[in-house]
């Protein structure tokens, strides 16, 4: 990268913040996502992944580099800059809902994406409206790798990432993060497109969706609205039990995505309705990326209560300004602590000890202490798992801090 000027920043996530980037002798526009060089660790590795990568599908790499600005050291990873916002502004911009035509387009060219991932031996681990994004030619592009993973690494050595309303059920217990999850997570993003919302919209927090969706037998709610082949196309995705789901290339051959070939191509310019569904409605101004997350709600009081108000479902619902966190979390340590908590305050007391000592606790007996859930086996469930608590710690921690 020749000499560069930043320009407006475009978007913030957890990890890194993105302006526009403009080569000052091409005059080329680029989006640049920077952060602190020494916080860098996911952007670095986001930079190894996207620089191997070549897909129109998948938001391009342009190179990378460390700047001193303001006194700070940022590291900075150049690409494509997608002027069309994120998927999920692009729903929220057509009134929080997208035709079914355009669903079907969108989810092809995210499952093509996919599809050239996995055939790479790579896992993304973090789909969902907001790292998809919208090119200038109003195609979908796959972003975001800070989370992705290569097939030899396991949950025992990098730990498991993701936004909590999008994992599947074998990611929120801990156990394994493989291909399989991304196709769940296809699923609850085209749910996200139908609805506006992202899955489970009646969970009121991280740790209470890694519950529901981790150890009870339910799946996201499919909306009755839509057509037989996406109610399939769905129902196939989202099957608690990984194996069951059908990969990514087996998806691209389902009569929701195959059909809709010949049925809903534009056979001519004038072919209205098609072209009907890419209408751009009325600009409306886009939420900023991090408007949402956690950030301003606080949690409910104890983790006792948000497992009971999931257990009897007359939660409040979660807004989308109040909107899923990425969690990232790293591997595992064997030395975990065991700590015995009586109440719900110990039990967070011991998180935010934790915290500082930088030490890792080992949460499975605490969380049957205080909640009482007799269905959470420990041996074999809730935060037994090397390594999961570390992940609990860090969805609760992470809601605290925001
Ligand atoms: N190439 C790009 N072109 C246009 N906008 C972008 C681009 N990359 C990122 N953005 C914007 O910046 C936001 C944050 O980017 P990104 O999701 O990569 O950051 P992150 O820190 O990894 O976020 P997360 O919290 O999801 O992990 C996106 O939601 C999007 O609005």
């Amino acid at each position: 990268m020749g000499s560069w000027i930043r320009g407006r920043a475009i978007g913030r996530g957890s990890t890194a913040s993105v302006s526009i980037a403009t080569d000052e002798q091409s005059g080329d526009i680029f989006a640049v996502k920077s952060a602190k060089l020494s916080k860098s660790e996911f952007l670095q590795r986001e930079q190894k992944i996207l620089c191997s990568l070549n897909c129109p599908q998948i938001v391009g790499y342009v190179a990378n580099n460390v700047t001193t600005e303001q006194g700070e050291t940022l590291y900075n990873l150049f690409m494509e800059y997608a002027p069309g916002g994120t998927l999920t502004e692009l729903i929220q911009k057509q009134g929080g809902s997208i035709k079914e035509a355009e669903i079907r387009v969108h989810t092809r060219e995210i499952l093509h994406g996919l599809s050239y991932l996995h055939s790479r031996g790579i896992t993304h681990c973090d789909i969902k409206g907001r790292n998809v994004l919208i090119g200038a030619d109003g195609a979908a592009k796959i972003a975001d790798f800070g989370c992705s993973r290569l097939n030899y690494e396991n949950c025992a050595s990098i730990g498991i990432s993701g936004t909590p309303a999008f994992m599947a059920p074998e990611v929120a217990r801990g156990e394994d993060q493989g291909y399989g999850a991304d196709v769940w997570a296809v699923a609850c993003t085209v749910i996200e497109m139908i609805t506006g919302r992202p899955p489970w919209p009646e969970l009121l927090d991280p740790v209470s969706a890694v519950y529901k969706i981790g150890f009870t037998d339910e799946t996201p709610k499919i909306p009755s609205s839509t057509s037989e082949e996406l109610k399939d196309f769905l129902g196939k995705c989202l099957r608690r039990d990984a194996k069951e789901r059908l990969t990514v290339d087996q998806l691209l051959k389902h009569p929701f995505l195959v059909d809709s070939i010949s049925k809903n191509s534009p056979t001519s310019v004038l072919d209205q309705d098609f072209w009907d569904s890419f209408e751009e409605e009325e600009e409306t101004e886009r939420p900023s990326s991090s408007s949402g997350d956690l950030k301003n709600s606080s949690l409910p009081n104890s983790v006792s209560e948000r497992m009971r108000r999931v257990s009897c479902s007359r939660a409040p619902n979660w807004g989308w300004e109040e909107d899923w966190v990425t969690i990232r979390c790293g591997g595992a340590d064997d030395e975990s602590i065991t700590e015995n908590c009586s109440s719900s305050s110990q039990f967070e007391e011991v998180l935010m000890t934790s915290l500082l000592e930088e030490t890792e606790v080992h949460t499975s007996s605490i969380f049957s202490s205080i909640t009482g859930i007799s269905e959470i086996n420990e041996r074999d469930c809730l935060c037994s798992r090397i390594g999961y608590s570390k992940f609990c710690l860090g969805l609760i921690l992470k809601s605290r801090r925001e």
